[in-house]
């Protein structure tokens, strides 16, 4: 495909996204019905999409509209290249700029310029506080690929040498242990014998250092209540602990059998939500997710005020049902990937309220600026007597 073709199927797209599609099923759809589209074109497509969606408010005020057409025209107005050459009367291109399309378009306001909307950097600005105008900026930025390196199978050495071989490079990252920055080659991470044999796994850098710094050894029984597909379980039984995972949509854990097995650790499923006790409940709630925008930038254009307060809502009953089992003595691990405050310690604060047989023994809120995806972790301690 012609650079100004892609364009064009991406244009196509973000109307889609625009009114309602949700964007990774809308890209996945597309290259199914798009046959000519080979694998360079495919990622292509996806970066003008994911960009365009990262950057909507500041491209479509240089753009001129919220369109497709006016987020592409916005983004290439912004980068200073010609737009001539992709709204072209070539084949398979978008049609060429009207005199109206010209005319329009104008540098964005300093709201638009944040790409978020008005509520959300208004409660970001109040919960990130100095930090909110490099960390609105970082999420207009594509995220980075890490690979959390799995010790049981082998080094972060060894898992370099293989990853060089299948031509992906990496760097290790002296924050924790595990953790390999993909610096070229990630598209053949998947094909390549590190990850096949479970020496590798993909895992974002914040949630590793949130893994790693929970003290879980051999015999230290885990449940994961929010397992989901089992990234955290993976995490933790990589590190000896003893792993039960659950999940209240048990289809959510339907690849965790498969990552196990390429792992080489042995998670126990469990049918029903146990009911222990263990010496560490993990809660990795459903959030907002708004440490993540870069990578699902889609979704921060379609958060509502409401449905942050509903994760808030069965944030907490997750939580008092985390604490219902943790053994006397015991730990419970609050985790999100969020930026507010109101799913991240004020959550902690609520519960500790409501829980005095709870201590808090530390907190840590990641953002972009610290690692990659924002993360929030909360370690609290069962007051109980063991
Ligand atoms: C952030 S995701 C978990 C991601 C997962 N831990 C991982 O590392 O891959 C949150 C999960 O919580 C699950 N969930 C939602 N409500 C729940 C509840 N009341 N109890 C347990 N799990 C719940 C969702 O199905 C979802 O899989």
């Amino acid at each position: 495909m012609t650079p100004a073709a892609r364009a064009s199927a991406a244009i196509e797209i973000l109307d889609d996204i625009l009114a309602g599609s949700p964007a990774e099923p809308r890209l996945i759809r597309w290259a199914r019905s798009s046959r000519y589209a080979g694998s360079g074109d495919r990622a292509a497509v996806r970066d003008l999409v994911f960009d365009a969606l990262r950057r909507r408010r500041s491209h479509a005020a240089l753009g001129g509209a919220d369109t497709g057409r006016g987020l592409i025209l916005g983004a290439l107005r912004e980068a200073g290249h010609d737009p001539d050459t992709i709204f072209a009367a070539a084949p398979y291109a978008s049609p060429p700029l009207t005199p109206a399309e010209r005319d329009a378009g104008r540098p964005p306001s300093r709201a638009e310029a944040t790409d978020l909307p008005d509520w959300i950097a208004d409660r970001l600005a109040a919960d990130l506080g100095n930090n909110f105008p490099a960390v609105a900026s970082a999420l207009r930025e594509r995220a980075p690929v890490w690979l959390r390196v799995n010790l049981a199978r082998g080094t972060r050495e060894n898992a370099r040498a293989e990853l060089t071989a299948a031509g992906v490079e990496t760097s290790a990252d002296p924050r924790c242990d595990t953790a390999l920055l993909v610096t070229s080659g990630a598209r053949s991470v998947q094909g390549s014998a590190a990850y096949r044999e479970g020496l590798v796994e993909l895992q974002d850098l914040s949630p590793q250092m949130a893994c790693a710094a929970l003290n879980v050894g051999p015999k230290v029984r885990v449940l994961d209540l929010c397992a989901g597909g089992g990234g955290k379980s993976l995490a933790l039984a990589a590190r000896g602990a003893k792993v039960t995972a659950w999940d209240a949509t048990p289809a959510r854990m339907r690849d965790l059998p498969a990552r196990a097995a390429r792992a080489g650790a042995a998670i126990d499923i469990a049918p029903a939500l146990p009911s222990g006790p263990f010496d560490l409940v993990v809660a990795d709630v459903p959030c907002s997710g708004s440490g993540t925008w870069r990578r699902t930038p889609d979704a921060k254009w379609r958060l509502t005020t409401a449905d942050l307060e509903q994760f808030v809502a069965v944030q907490a009953g997750i939580l008092d049902t985390a604490a219902a089992r943790v053994a006397p003595g015991g730990r419970l691990a609050y985790m999100t990937c969020s930026l507010f405050a109101a799913e991240n310690a004020g959550q902690i604060d609520a519960f500790l309220r409501r829980n005095p047989s709870f201590a808090l023994n530390g907190q840590r809120t990641l953002t972009p600026l610290d690692a990659s995806d924002g993360f929030f972790v909360a370690e609290l301690s069962s007051l109980m007597p063991a």
